[in-house]
């Protein structure tokens, strides 16, 4: 199933394109890269999966069955997991398991998803995250040499949001040692789990536990649920797909219902809690939401995903732009790229800003992520409050931004951009699903929104706060800031209309109790402010942090990547400001002339940025092998290879279908 990709000469257009840039390329990737030396490193894994099988399909995934399109992505994701099994841990460390190389050569392989994503994805950081010593040497080797395959079955037909309302339970029998798994109702099964259906022998599932006739709340249990030689489900256990989706075609979603299932007591994950052989209950968690650690983890690693799939869609979207010509200006002269249209700049070049956003404030949030994480290991979990709120927002903004910025490529892209050999489709539905699991987008805010409104009473009452909510102390109490257009102005005014909402929400709340509300019908009732509240603090972090980041990362670099990243930063504050000229004119002194300005200022930074806007694409150095683009090639061939694309699909196997002699002939007839 291996097909060659034609070389071919670049595209005149794109030559042209690359011959404009003021800046060295290089520079820049490796600043998005984080280094050097992480740029070299990214390449070796790459060569090496690209040269050890990573191949184009022959015939395109989208045009196979369910069942062969699962097939397909299960022998690739055999060879891919060996080759990163074999070699490229090697390079990077088995400790860095979850490196963002190993994400992106996976693309390499699968324009969907491997039915082992979740395997690394969330089981094995699971068992990182949330096993003892012991459960640790036991389990972890087997899942990194893949002698075991799991998922995380988290979710049920009823429940995905709520956890607490999980009904699957875990009862410990003293007597067997064994706790006793059961799905009491039809809600209680377990749905949505990625490789579940078909694929895992192994997952971690969230049950409520009962020891000692009492409840103890949601935990961790690892369950065997197939056997390890014939795959056939275990007694006890109901296991299967849950259908064809929007996305996530080859990824086996799946759903498992317990009937009376038993595993050992040593199977509770105990990392943060523990029952002893007799059923005693034993906590030694100092916080009692660590048991959800394996969604921080991912919500954080989540940006950084965002980050990846905007700019392949910005690269795809882009390189199309500057060969598609559409429309004379002026009579008889020759049609424009479109790229040359400011409309067309507006569109996309902020998906190249917000690519660096991403990538920047990411970087800036794995630190976050590593330094709390070192402090609960020490036993101080006084930041993992803050950690929640800033990782619940991030997840919930940038999923939310990288998808409307992906669907704006597409359209971008025009007709051709709606051909799933562009592959927009494919990475718009992938991310769509990013804006709801791992916690939806309005949850997630709301927890944000909890943490901001006491945030906010205490700077009200002139305590300082947590550092990403420092600017309360600051403006919680002023009425508007004074607009001033600089980088540091708009990055003040995001704060201030942040502390303005937050602001406006806790009166909201105080209002509706002194009504007569009782606390949790005031919060209620405010809900859509407090989201509108937390998405206006997640833009203040964002705007602050990447700012901060672009200065601090290009401090040695020339002084033409210094100029060209710090446009893209001008040019991510200037649209957002724009985008939320009506917070501004609440919150800040902006005038009318002020916004013009602004407006004016951004149309010129557009055509600032325009002949660069091909390399600057080309510096998130894309392999052909991983944007699998017939639009978004490095070489622009475009027309070609739709064409190429064209004739892979079934339909043109025949020159004339049977259902024509069967049908249409007769219909044509009178005869049917
Ligand atoms: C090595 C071998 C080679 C193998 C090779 C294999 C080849 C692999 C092929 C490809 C490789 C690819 C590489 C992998 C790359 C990985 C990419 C990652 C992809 C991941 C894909 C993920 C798929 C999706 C998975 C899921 O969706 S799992 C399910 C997720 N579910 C949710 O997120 C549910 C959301 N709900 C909640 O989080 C909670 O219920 C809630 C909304 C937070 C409420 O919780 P609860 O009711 O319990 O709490 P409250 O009472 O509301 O709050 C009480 C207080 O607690 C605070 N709180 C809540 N949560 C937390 C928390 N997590 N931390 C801290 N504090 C928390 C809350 O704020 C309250 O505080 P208070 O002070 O206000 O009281
Ligand atoms: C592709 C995909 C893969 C997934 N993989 C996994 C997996 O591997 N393992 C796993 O366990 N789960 C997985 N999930 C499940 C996922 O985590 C949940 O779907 C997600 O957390 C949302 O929960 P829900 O479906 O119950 O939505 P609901 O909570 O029912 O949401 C429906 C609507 O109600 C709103 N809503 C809900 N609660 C509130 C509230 N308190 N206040 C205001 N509005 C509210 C939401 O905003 C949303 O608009 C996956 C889901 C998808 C789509």
């Amino acid at each position: 199933m291996k097909a060659n990709r034609p070389k071919r000469d670049v595209h005149p257009d794109l030559a042209r394109e690359r011959l404009k840039c003021n800046f060295n390329i290089e520079e820049v990737t490796n600043i998005i890269d984080g280094g050097k030396d992480k740029t070299l490193e990214r390449k070796k894994i790459e060569d090496i999966a690209l040269n050890n099988g990573a191949c184009l399909d022959e015939i395109p995934d989208e045009c196979l069955s369910i069942k062969e399109r699962y097939e397909n992505a299960i022998r690739k994701s055999c060879i891919y997991s060996n080759i990163v099994r074999n070699e490229m841990l090697e390079i990077t460390g088995m400790e860095n398991f979850e490196s963002p190389v190993l994400r992106r050569t996976a693309d390499a392989f699968f324009k969907d998803i491997s039915p082992f994503m979740l395997h690394l994805g969330m089981f094995v950081p699971t068992l990182i995250g949330q096993s003892t010593p012991e459960q640790m040497a036991e389990w972890l080797p087997k899942a990194l040499d893949m002698k075991i395959i799991g998922a995380y079955a988290q979710t049920e037909l009823g429940h995905g949001t709520f956890i607490r309302g999980l009904e699957t339970t875990a009862t410990y029998d003293p007597d067997k040692e064994e706790f006793v798994l059961h799905s009491p109702t039809i809600t209680s099964y377990k749905w949505w789990a990625g490789g579940l259906g078909k694929t895992a022998n192994h997952c971690v599932v969230m049950a409520q536990l009962y020891t000692q006739g009492e409840c103890h709340g949601t935990h961790l249990f690892i369950v065997q649920i197939r056997d390890l030689d014939t795959h056939m489900p275990l007694p006890g256990i109901k296991v299967g797909e849950i259908g064809p989706r929007m996305g996530f075609s080859s990824a086996d979603n799946g759903f498992l219902g317990f009937n009376s299932f038993r595993i050992p007591r040593q199977n509770m994950l105990m990392k943060h809690a523990k029952v002893e052989k007799d059923g005693c209950y034993v906590k030694s968690a100092k916080h009692g939401k660590l048991t959800y650690g394996t969604m921080v983890f991912i919500r954080v690693t989540l940006v950084s995903e965002m980050s990846f799939n905007l700019s392949k869609a910005a690269t795809i979207a882009i390189r199309y732009s500057a060969v598609r010509r559409q429309t004379e200006l002026r009579p008889n002269e020759p049609e424009p790229q479109i790229l040359d249209y400011p409309t067309q700049q507006h569109k996309l070049f902020i998906c190249i800003a917000t690519a660096h956003a991403f990538q920047l404030t990411s970087k800036w949030l794995w630190d976050t992520f590593q330094a709390v994480m070192a402090d609960v290991r020490k036993g101080n979990v006084d930041a993992l409050p803050e950690l929640h709120a800033l990782s619940s927002c991030l997840k919930a903004v940038s999923t939310s931004d990288a998808l409307s910025h992906i669907e704006q490529c597409r359209f971008a892209c025009g007709g051709h951009g709606y051909m799933l050999s562009s592959n927009l489709p494919f990475i718009y539905s992938f991310v769509a699903a990013t804006r709801t699991y791992e916690g939806d987008y309005t949850v997630l805010l709301l927890q944000t929104a909890r943490f901001l409104v006491k945030a906010w009473e205490q700077a009200e009452s002139g305590n300082n706060v947590t550092p990403t909510v420092a600017y309360l102390n600051r403006t919680a109490n002023t009425k508007r800031v004074v607009w001033d257009n600089t980088h540091e102005g708009i990055i003040q005014s995001f704060q201030a209309i942040a502390a303005g909402k937050i602001g406006q929400c806790v009166r909201s709340i105080r209002d509706r109790i002194k009504s007569g509300m009782d606390y949790e019908d005031a919060w209620l009732m405010t809900t859509v402010q407090l989201v509108a509240a937390a998405e206006a603090h997640c833009r203040a972090v964002l705007v602050n942090t990447y700012w901060n980041e672009m200065i601090r990362l290009t401090k040695s670099s020339s002084a033409n990547v210094k100029t060209v990243m710090h446009q893209l930063a001008v040019l991510y504050l200037m649209y957002w400001a724009l985008e939320k000229t009506g917070d501004l004119l609440k919150y800040s002194s902006v005038s009318k002339q002020d916004l013009d300005d602004l407006q004016r200022r951004y149309e010129e930074l557009l055509a600032a940025l325009r002949p660069n806007a091909v390399s600057l694409v080309d510096a998130f150095d894309l392999r052909d092998e991983i944007l699998h683009s017939s639009l978004g090639s490095y070489d622009g061939c475009v027309y070609e290879r739709l064409m190429e694309e064209a004739q892979k699909s079934p339909l043109n196997a025949e020159p004339v279908n049977p259902s024509f002699h069967k049908y249409i002939k007769p219909l044509m007839q009178g005869k049917l």
